[in-house]
């Protein structure tokens, strides 16, 4: 089906890719990820969506559906390797290209609805920013009684605050500064930290269930994993391209866990986008036009994004 995009969020995976620290850059290459527009032509086989329908688009566009992973509609864990929205290769052999566009092709169960409450220009960045803090929150059961932190307080890191705190779990930040803490609060923090002040590593020992790190840059992980309790769980969703070291006796301690999470699934996607419309959540935007993306670029750089920049895509034309 073909989709007339509206908005498109800017991800810091797009500025990873195109920067080539995750490996070749296959040029020419759109990047963009978090797309929302209207179906505006659908083929003979779609039953799914029609024409004139808000949908969305997020980090992957296909996958083979016939392994273990697939089967278990855990489609972001293809075992062949799922089709990402842009910089793979498609079936067709050609490279997928990204959001940052005025149309894109996608097949039909790859595609979201997105519910009219969700304001448009900010539904966008739910589709990765809102899917990758969802999915470990809900899998690792943030919730009542539960103490979760957010590490970084970007895209990703106030959707977790968002996401956890109506999930009904005591929600802690650990930003670099207390610079965004009024708006840490606002969204639902309970309490905000500075990293680069020690003694929050002090007075924060053995407290959290869960860590969601957001972090795009590497930190020290050994000093985050103090802070778990008891069976607690560090879950990296930030994507640095070097290793992180991650010393075992610290894990020893408290039976502690380090985990990876990718993005989710598509049943997963659909449900986070009915939980934000109904819990009345959506990220918090600052909308551009198509001539400000080098400007957005390296104001994400420079951590001077409040909280994900959005492409207004009918500047474009
Ligand atoms: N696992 C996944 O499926 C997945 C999906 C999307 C994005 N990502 C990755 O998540 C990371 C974050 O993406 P984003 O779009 O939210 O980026 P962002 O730039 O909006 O947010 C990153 C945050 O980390 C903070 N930060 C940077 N260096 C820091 C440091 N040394 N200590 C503490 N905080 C620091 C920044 O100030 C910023 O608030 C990126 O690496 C991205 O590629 C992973
Ligand atoms: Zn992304």
């Amino acid at each position: 089906m073909l989709i007339e995009i509206a908005y498109a969020g800017i991800c810091h995976s797009d500025i990873h890719t195109v920067q080539g620290d995750w490996g070749k850059v296959p040029y020419p290459l759109t990047v963009g990820h978090e797309i929302v527009g209207t179906v505006a032509e659908v083929g003979a086989e779609v039953t799914l969506h029609s024409v004139g329908d808000r949908v969305g688009v997020g980090c992957m566009v296909n996958s083979c559906r016939e392994c273990d992973n697939c089967k278990a509609g855990q489609q972001q864990y293809c075992l062949q390797g799922n089709t990402g929205t842009y910089a793979a290769v498609d079936r067709d052999g050609t490279v997928t290209q990204g959001g940052y566009s005025t149309h894109v092709v996608v097949v039909e169960d790859f595609v979201l609805r997105v519910p009219e409450s969700i304001p448009y220009e900010a539904a966008a960045p739910l589709l990765c920013a809102g899917i990758t803090t969802y999915s470990p929150l809900a899998h690792w059961n943030a919730g009542p009684g539960k103490r979760v932190a957010v590490v970084g307080m970007g895209g990703l890191g106030h959707m977790a605050v968002k996401i956890a705190h109506a999930m009904g779990a005591e929600v802690t930040v650990l930003s670099q500064t207390l610079g965004k803490k009024d708006d840490g609060l606002r969204m639902g923090a309970d309490h905000y930290y500075a990293t680069s002040d020690a003694s929050t590593f002090e007075a924060l020992a053995n407290t959290f269930d869960l860590i969601i790190n957001t972090v795009s840059a590497k930190v020290d992980l050994n000093a985050y994993l103090g802070l778990l309790r008891l069976d607690g769980t560090l879950v990296n969703v930030g994507a640095p391209p070097e290793p992180l070291p991650v010393g075992v006796f610290t894990l020893f301690g408290n039976r502690r866990s380090f985990a990876g999470s990718s993005i989710g699934s598509i049943g997963e996607t659909q449900e986070m986008l009915d939980f934000c419309a109904e819990r009345g959540i959506a990220p918090e935007v600052e909308l551009i036009n198509a001539d400000q993306v080098n400007e957005a670029w390296s104001r994400v750089l420079s951590s001077d994004v409040r909280y994900r920049f959005v492409i207004d895509i009918a500047t474009l034309n």
